[in-house]
């Protein structure tokens, strides 16, 4: 009896793995790049990618060359290498789509009706409202408020040491995420209104506990993003599942009426839902969640390894410092933490050109996005070395720029942090990068490319340039120990942006005798 309720198990087994070998993995085709299907069904290469994505592809591109194939969490994604090939997918072809993946990838993650306008809840373009409020005319304003809000929450009484001998100790991270997601926070959502104008201290920290906390909610529902977006139920995950209810629940058309200096980006975005949706409530305030989200996941580690990796250089903390310091002087601004705010225009922003490299330079060691795009339709794509290959309708295409940035033949010393890497002979911004002797077009992605490419970026640079020329002005830091070693990154994010670091780093500061 027990025999042959084996032998009926070993059967059904034996006859799901043929079926499996059936029809669960492809075969390739003529014309088409290299598949690997991967040992597990469904799964595929999906576990050996995420463990570490740049050695996984690495040594697949050494077996396979410039284009290959895996199946990855049942989709057949197609790895583009070569980044002479890059434009082939970068400039929009009429046989890719970029929309699909994303929209699916937020209504995953953030739980609101799709934003698809094909799918019938709401005919935004979602794509010109980005571009509309973060770039050209909407960034002035958006630079001065940040620039504002950074001054207000760096210099008051509970960040800033009161005297300048004290020195005060704090986690780099720790310190990146408090001050740039507050700042960040009120830039683009506003401050609480408050219809006494009661500037009292008890009031302020109210307002300043209520931004912590939305940090709280915010780190624990980013935790388990990765998961959501790979395709696990958000109810698996009790914390973080309530962590973005309750940001949520803060972003409600009504709480966000009482609230003044709103970014054109919300403001905008709450009158296109009310007007050109038919999203409920909920699903309103979590498209606002997926902004807040969008605005401050990448930013914050952005901050850190460019603070970080700042300070460990004495050269680069030195040539920031000179750099921040002339700009001042040429301006004729003194800075005085008790006196007027600073103020530094778009056009000055834009020329700092050491401070530019300090921050491209931390990106390039710190980004792992995955640049994504979806076929139409079957069609042949063209390489640069004239070869073609077939692709599948529904395939996805994929770069991976991490393999750009790591790339010896590209960047000397490619896990070397050089703060001037992205400087020429001039001191001014370097463009020019080569691979076998050509010029590159794409070099530096961290933003993404073409069509998806971030609408945030300008932002985004401005913003931690801002910081940075605050925290060289007004205070003095260093590494509690000089000789630390560069934390990993964690790679649990990786394709998702700016990785995290996997423990932080200790530094002190004090205000900076003027
Ligand atoms: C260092 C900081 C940042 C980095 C590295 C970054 C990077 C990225 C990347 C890689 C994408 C996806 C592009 C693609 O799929 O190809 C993206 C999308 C996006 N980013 Fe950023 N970002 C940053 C900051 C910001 C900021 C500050 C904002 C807004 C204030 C912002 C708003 C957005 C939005 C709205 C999208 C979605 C665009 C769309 O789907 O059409 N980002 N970002």
């Amino acid at each position: 009896m027990v025999l042959s309720v084996a032998l009926i198990w070993g059967i059904v087994v034996a006859l799901c793995c043929c079926l499996w070998l059936a029809l669960g993995i492809r075969r390739r085709q003529p014309g088409e790049p290299p598949v690997e299907n991967g040992l597990i069904p469904y799964l595929g290469c999906a576990l050996q990618f995420g463990a570490n994505p740049l050695e996984f592809l690495r040594s697949r591109q050494k077996k396979y060359g410039h284009i290959f194939t895996c199946k990855i969490a049942g989709q057949y994604v197609h790895f583009l290498c070569d980044p002479f090939s890059y434009h082939a997918v970068i400039r929009q072809g009429r046989h890719l789509d970029w929309k699909k993946f994303h929209f699916a990838a937020s209504v995953k993650a953030f739980g609101h009706d799709s934003m698809d306008p094909s799918h019938g809840h709401t005919t935004e373009n979602l794509h010109q409202t980005f571009l509309k409020t973060l770039q050209g005319d909407a960034l002035p304003s958006l630079i001065e408020n940040m620039m504002e809000n950074l001054q207000n929450v760096l210099l008051q009484p509970c960040s800033c040491p009161p005297k300048s001998s004290q020195w005060e100790v704090d986690g780099i991270f720790a310190f990146c995420y408090k001050v740039m997601f507050e700042s960040g926070y009120l830039t683009l959502f506003g401050k609480e209104l408050n219809p006494q104008e009661d500037q009292s201290l008890a009031r302020q920290e109210a307002q300043k506990a209520l931004v912590l906390n939305a940090l709280e909610n915010f780190k624990e529902f980013d935790k388990i993003f990765p998961a959501l977006v790979a395709g696990l139920p958000i109810h698996v995950f009790k914390s973080g599942h309530s962590a973005r209810e309750n940001l949520a629940k803060t972003m409600t058309a009504e709480k966000l009426s009482k609230r003044k200096d709103m970014s054109d980006l919300i403001s905008l975005r709450m009158l296109l839902n009310d007007t050109l949706s038919t999203f409920d409530d909920l699903s309103k305030a979590r498209t606002h969640v997926a902004l807040l989200w969008a605005s401050q996941a990448n930013t914050l580690p952005a901050t850190f390894w460019t603070l970080f990796y700042m300070i460990r250089s004495p050269e680069a903390h030195k040539a920031a410092t000179e750099e921040v310091r002339k700009l001042l002087e040429s301006s004729g601004q003194k800075p005085d933490p008790h006196g007027p705010h600073l103020t530094i225009t778009r056009e000055q922003l834009d020329n700092l050109p050491v401070l530019d490299s300090i921050i491209k330079e931390a990106m390039r060691l710190s980004s792992a996005s995955l640049n994504v795009r979806v076929a139409k339709e079957d069609f042949l794509l063209h390489l640069d070395n004239k070869e073609s290959y077939h692709i599948r309708k529904d395939d996805v295409i994929a770069l991976y720029p991490q393999m750009l940035h790591f790339d010896p033949e590209i960047y000397e010393d490619p896990l070397t942090y050089k703060y001037d890497r992205y400087l020429d002979e001039n001191g001014q911004e370097k463009t020019s990068f080569y691979r076998d002797g050509r010029k590159l077009r794409y070099y530096y992605m961290p933003f993404g490319s073409g069509v998806t490419k971030c609408p945030g970026r300008f932002f985004a640079v401005h913003e931690i340039k801002q910081f940075l020329c605050l925290l060289l002005t007004y205070l003095e830091m260093e590494l509690l120990d000089s000789s630390v070693k560069v934390p990993p990154l964690d790679q649990s994010r990786a394709g998702l942006g700016i990785l995290q670091p996997t423990y932080d780093v200790d530094f002190r500061y004090r205000l900076r005798a003027q």
